[in-house]
């Protein structure tokens, strides 16, 4: 493990959209982790939007993390990925490793987690915290007390809350050992997405890194 292994943390605040515009207008806010979350596309037309995320997010200094499309994500050269238990059924992990790609897993009850770990990521997403209205899931909300019971059981390995989540409900999350939150509609369909943005951002940074 290199020093830049060492020292690798995810930023606590982390919103998922789906669109090159929205990635832009996020990191140009401050934002240093972002998903792009494509749906229903192949990889051949997405990879513009990739290649187009990524050159924007390096330079704002940003992560992406690429939902779903891992041969265009490493077609692309892309750092981060992010896939759901479906995805894992046709993913190559080994293909994955090789191009340097870190990964993110989706989990929802235990056996899920199991898969996941056994996949060595570098963060577990557990969800939905809360009801969401973004997509119809098969799983009723987790609540923060599995947040906590998440947290003891993957020790070090970051732990990302998704699922109905607001600024005003990620305090109670973080305290329950989320260390990071992912959100889609809490910003993009906020009525001012920027001050929603600013808001997270000073409500999620560290002292130490604010400017
Ligand atoms: C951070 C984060 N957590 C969970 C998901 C959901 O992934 P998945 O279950 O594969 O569903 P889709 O988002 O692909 O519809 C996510 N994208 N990001
Ligand atoms: C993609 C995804 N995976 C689990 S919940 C979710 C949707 C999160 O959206 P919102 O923050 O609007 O509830
Ligand atoms: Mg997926």
């Amino acid at each position: 493990m290199s020093i830049i292994d060492t020292i690798w943390r995810l930023d606590p605040f982390y919103p998922v959209v789906d669109s090159v515009d929205w990635v832009e207008r996020l990191v140009k806010q401050g934002t240093k982790l972002v998903q792009l979350r494509i749906k229903d596309r192949d990889d051949e037309t997405v990879m513009p939007e990739i290649r187009a995320a990524l050159t924007v997010c390096r330079a704002y200094g940003a992560d992406l993390v690429v939902n779903d499309y891992w041969r265009a994500a490493i077609a692309a050269g892309a750092d981060f990925l992010h896939l759901g238990q479906g995805d894992l059924d046709t993913a190559d992990l080994v293909a994955i490793r090789a191009a340097g790609l870190k990964l993110g897993i989706s989990t929802h009850d235990h056996a899920e987690l199991a898969r996941a770990l056994a996949c060595d990521p570098d963060y577990v997403a557990l969800g939905p915290i809360y009801p969401t209205t973004l997509k119809v899931m098969p799983f009723v909300p987790q609540g923060l007390e599995r947040i906590g019971e998440w947290k003891k059981l993957i020790g070090d390995l970051p732990l990302v809350a998704i699922g109905g989540i607001t600024l005003e409900r990620a305090p109670a999350c973080l305290a329950a050992g989320a260390d990071v939150i992912a959100m889609v509609s809490d910003v993009v369909r906020h009525p001012d997405p920027d001050a929603r943005t600013q808001a997270w951002l000073a409500a999620t940074r560290p002292a130490s890194v604010r400017t």
